[in-house]
């Protein structure tokens, strides 16, 4: 008993160019949401009229009712289109960026033929054992980008376990077909790892996580970044922007042609056994890439490393107590950085020692080491980033950085909360 009506046509009358036979095809949910209902309020914003589903309250829990609603807006980025599944409360604030509230300014993002950046530097290429990845077709250098690309498809992830999957699949695909046909056809073809209901599968494969507000975790499907495939000491690093709405690739290091272009799923800063685990977990394969597959006692030199990387970043990142090593500490931390090939976190690093050398009033190790940070920030975070641009104040003015000749007491100081406050260095 599929809800042709539902899924085939908008409520407000618009017809999709959906045909049921396609639902059919890829899917196994059969009816609509329960209760769900048309937006009651404004949805000028948007290019069909949002459908809505609200939560039982759990009176118990102290929880109280939730709304999720699915809004389309097919011209948004150049007529790529974009569909989110989440919370008024959270559109709200959405609807605020610019690349929401002055769509000029995103103009050109996701043409990959004739945007800013020129062709593409990679062609796809089939793997055995990986499927599709994404090969460099000239050489490319660090800091270079690669890629950019608007979200088509946004999920907010506080739907997993107060909607139950009865509703929540039939939203989650009503909110595909929302999608212009290209962009939906370019989402539906992704992988996936998992089997079950496809769209599900296709959001545990490829989803990439983002905040849009404080609490509010939420993953952004991005079908031409989903092609890079995992390599725990990747060449290519991404970011996202709230602003821009847009994911960013760059090159971490110098990429031959030919070269498969590569991206981390985990966190590299993790012990082999960890990654193992949640490369196997989340996507379903054991990780073999260049570190993965050495052998036993480089494996243990590298748990080795990333242990020491933690236990000096927790130094580092104590205000409270004089650290008569942290100029020593900071530079061993990016020893460390390179010799585990950890070329975006480093950034961690040279940050630590441009506060390093800040709180002794060193001046010109002050600026050599906030350079390095704001080129390395600029990669793993974006150049616009509030920590880029503190970096980059203190690599100009040194001395009217807060940090400067910044002291610790021997009994510990609060004034140390702000500089903790401003460090990344914990992870
Ligand atoms: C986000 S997709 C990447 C693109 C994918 N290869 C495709 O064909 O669309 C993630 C999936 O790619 C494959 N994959 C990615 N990196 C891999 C790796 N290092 N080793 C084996 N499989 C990998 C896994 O099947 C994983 O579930």
């Amino acid at each position: 008993d599929f809800d042709v009506t539902t899924f085939g046509f908008a409520l407000d009358g618009t017809v999709q160019d959906t045909t049921p036979a396609d639902l059919f095809d890829t899917t196994a949910v059969c009816a609509a949401p329960r209760n769900w209902y048309p937006y009651k309020g404004d949805w000028s914003a948007w290019t069909q009229r949002p459908m809505c589903i609200d939560t039982e309250p759990n009176n118990a829990m102290g929880v109280n009712t939730q709304t999720f609603c699915t809004y389309a807006n097919a011209n948004f980025a150049d007529g790529r289109g974009i569909v989110l599944v989440t919370s008024p409360r959270v559109i709200e604030t959405i609807l605020k960026v610019p690349a929401f509230a002055k769509p000029s300014s995103i103009a050109g993002m996701n043409d990959l033929i004739n945007g800013a950046f020129g062709p593409p530097p990679y062609v796809p290429h089939v793997f055995p054992m990986k499927g599709i990845g994404l090969v460099a077709n000239r050489s490319l250098s660090r800091g270079e980008r690669i890629m950019q690309e608007t979200p088509t498809w946004i999920y907010d992830r506080g739907m997993f376990g107060v909607v139950e999957e009865r509703d929540r699949l039939p939203m989650h695909w009503h909110g595909v077909y929302m999608l212009p046909k290209e962009a939906r056809d370019e989402l539906l073809a992704l992988h996936g790892a998992h089997g079950g209901d496809f769209v599900d599968d296709l959001m545990r494969t490829n989803a990439f996580g983002a905040y849009y507000t404080d609490q509010d975790m939420h993953n952004n499907l991005l079908p031409r970044i989903s092609r890079f495939n995992h390599d725990c000491r990747p060449n290519a690093h991404y970011y996202f922007d709230p602003m821009t709405m847009t994911q960013y690739v760059h090159a971490i290091r110098e990429i031959m042609p030919n070269e498969e272009i590569l991206i981390n799923y985990t966190d590299g800063e993790t012990p082999y056994q960890e990654r193992q685990a949640a490369t196997m977990v989340s996507w379903g394969f054991a990780c073999s890439c260049s570190i993965c597959r050495q052998p036993a006692d480089h494996i243990a030199a590298s748990d080795n490393r990333i242990a020491q990387i933690h236990s000096i970043k927790e130094k580092l990142n104590d205000w409270t107590t004089p650290q008569p090593d942290r100029t020593k500490m900071a530079e061993l931390l990016i020893d460390l950085y390179k010799q585990e090939r950890l070329h975006a976190p480093i950034a961690t690093a040279f940050e630590a020692a441009a506060y390093a050398y800040s709180v002794i009033g060193d001046r010109y190790n002050t600026i050599k080491y906030a350079g390095q940070a704001v080129e390395a920030l600029t990669i793993l975070y974006g150049a616009d980033h509030d920590l880029t641009v503190d970096l980059a104040g203190m690599m100009n003015e040194p001395e009217t950085h807060r940090t400067w000749k910044f002291s610790v007491k021997e009994d510990g100081d609060e004034a140390g909360d702000d500089i903790v406050e401003a460090t990344t260095t914990s992870g």
